[in-house]
């Protein structure tokens, strides 16, 4: 069974403030707001990394601050904005400090089909593009809990996980967040592509100035209107191919 999430009165100093919302048990969640909205904060909240400084955070109904450690890392895999490294460790030695006991194939199929991070196994880490450090990390990511994700019990919590991805990658990337979360799990992003983003969410979490201001399903929630206050900035609704897209007005 995947992570049921309920996130209540929830603020942190400065960058939270009394957010409330409860996540469907499987599915894909996508946190949307400007620069500097609470997004980081809210994800590494609903992660476990960060404890709020008011208000609680409930894994399937259990207080998270009294779930162990060890008992959140076994069924979590996370994803910062960006991974910094200071050796010059190989992308397959990268992997390996991540995922000692991932198995003998360091990359599941099912993981290269869509990340391609085989031909830079090699590279020194610090050397590979931007977006090819991306595809390792996220990688590293879910191999953190592979076998859980597979399982579909994993809460996976990207923060702007298709930063740096190019068209194609991005794309396939988010149909994979799909079958994850068909799967059983539970994937929360962050993202500033809006119809990236909504290409695959079906939970949407509004947020500005560290206040919630929306979550529910997209189809609910993210409006023209809504996303104005948002982002301030106007918006048109496009009708395209099987649904829509947002574009910003001039
Ligand atoms: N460790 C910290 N201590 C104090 N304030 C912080 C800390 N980290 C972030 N902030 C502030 O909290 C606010 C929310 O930051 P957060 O990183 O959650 O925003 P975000 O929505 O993820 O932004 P972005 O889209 O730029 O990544 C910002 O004003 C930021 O400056």
């Amino acid at each position: 069974m995947s992570v049921v999430v309920e996130v209540v009165s929830v603020s942190v100093a400065q960058r939270l403030q009394e957010v409330s919302l409860a996540l469907p048990g499987a599915g894909v969640s996508c946190v949307l707001g400007q620069n500097g909205a609470g997004k980081t904060t809210l994800l590494e909240c609903v992660a476990g990394l960060l404890a709020p400084d008011k208000g609680t955070i409930y894994w399937q109904s259990v207080d998270l601050e009294s779930v162990p450690l060890t008992e959140q890392a076994a069924v979590r895999c996370y994803q910062t904005q960006g991974d910094s490294m200071q050796f010059e460790l190989t992308a397959r030695e990268f992997l390996s400090f991540y995922t000692q006991g991932a198995g003998s194939d360091l990359i599941p199929d099912e993981l290269e089909t869509v990340l391609e991070v085989a031909v830079l196994l090699d590279k020194p880490f610090v050397r590979l593009s931007g977006g090819e450090q991306q595809r390792v990390t996220l990688a590293r990511t879910l191999l953190q809990n592979w076998a859980g994700v597979l399982a579909g019990k994993c809460l996976i919590v990207l923060d702007e996980p298709l930063k740096g991805l190019d068209i194609r990658h991005q794309r396939i990337f988010l149909q994979f967040l799909r079958t994850l979360a068909g799967y059983g799990n539970q994937v929360m992003f962050s993202c500033h592509d809006i119809n990236a983003a909504l290409s695959c969410a079906d939970f949407a979490c509004l947020l500005k100035q560290g206040k919630l201001l929306a979550a529910g399903p997209c189809m609910e929630v993210v409006t023209t209107e809504s996303l104005q206050q948002v982002f301030d900035c106007e918006f048109e609704f496009v009708p395209a191919l099987n649904c829509g897209i947002y574009l910003q007005k001039p």
